[in-house]
């Protein structure tokens, strides 16, 4: 049975940052995800993970200057140090958080940048990354993003991330394949689960509604459909809830449009 996790970036836009814990917990979720823990103490968010009976079960490492429209710095010839920096913070907070994932974003490729050095970059540094998380039991998860939402992303395609994998040659570097993205970029998602999910490969899920990226049952997309066969292929790891509200940021949003979830909890 696919276990839903709350995102908690996305969802509860209601209420305060550190709100959102109790609101997932109250709602029926065990367990949340959010982009980054950074701007608050480690000790601080595992008390609201424990006090809601909730776990951690995914965040990113440090994706450069966010506000400057950095998406990672994996790619990036020439950040390694700062790279290196970053996945020494993200370990410390998942220990403190026992968040078992971390997602490493790729970064947009450099305008001019040499493909093959940007390959080569990458490459390199999830290693790193991989090799700093294996002895604390911590997978590092790359996410092919859809050049939509992130024009210039590096990593976009399943079979690119699979590709990647293989050379990078580390048992703990997973695919975290977002639906939503996948549905944009390459469509035939069935086929995608039934194909990638035996590899062992996949680490994570997460699931929106396409095109808005609202609930799942709004959209082009048959979750319904998509839910029961990671079921009947066993899959039973965790599902993270990665869309807005369609009511955005009003009173109740979310709880609003939840009704999708109550028959998988
Ligand atoms: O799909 C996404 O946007 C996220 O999972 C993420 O980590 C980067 O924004
Ligand atoms: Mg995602």
């Amino acid at each position: 049975m696919p276990r839903f996790a709350a995102n908690l970036s996305m969802l509860y836009n209601d209420v305060d940052f550190l709100d959102r814990f109790a609101a997932a917990a109250r709602e029926g979720f065990k367990a949340v995800e959010y982009l980054f823990p950074y701007a608050y103490p480690a000790p601080e968010l595992a008390t609201r993970l424990q006090a809601n009976g909730l776990q951690q079960v995914l965040f990113n490492a440090p994706p450069g200057n966010w506000d400057a429209g950095e998406r990672g710095l994996a790619c990036l010839p020439g950040r390694e140090a700062e790279f290196r920096e970053g996945i020494a913070k993200a370990i410390e907070y998942a220990q403190a958080l026992q968040c078992p994932r971390i997602h490493v974003m790729a970064g947009l490729v450099p305008q001019g940048a040499d493909a093959a050095t940007v390959r080569a970059t990458y490459i390199a540094n999830v290693r790193y990354a991989a090799e700093q998380a294996a002895p604390h039991g911590i997978q590092i998860l790359l996410e092919p993003i859809n050049g939509r939402d992130m024009p210039g992303f590096f990593l976009s395609r399943q079979d690119q991330a699979h590709a990647l994998i293989a050379e990078i040659g580390a048992a703990n570097v997973k695919v975290q394949m977002d639906l939503y993205h996948c549905q944009i970029v390459e469509g035939d998602l069935a086929m995608k689960v039934r194909q990638y999910l035996p590899t062992g490969n996949v680490g994570h899920f997460q699931i929106a509604g396409v095109p808005e990226r609202h609930e799942p049952d709004v959209g082009e997309i048959n979750y319904t459909y998509l839910f029961k066969l990671l079921d009947s292929m066993g899959y039973d790891g965790w599902i993270g809830c990665e869309y807005r509200p369609a009511r955005g940021a009003a009173a109740h949003a979310t709880s609003d449009g939840l009704g999708w979830l109550k028959p998988w909890l």
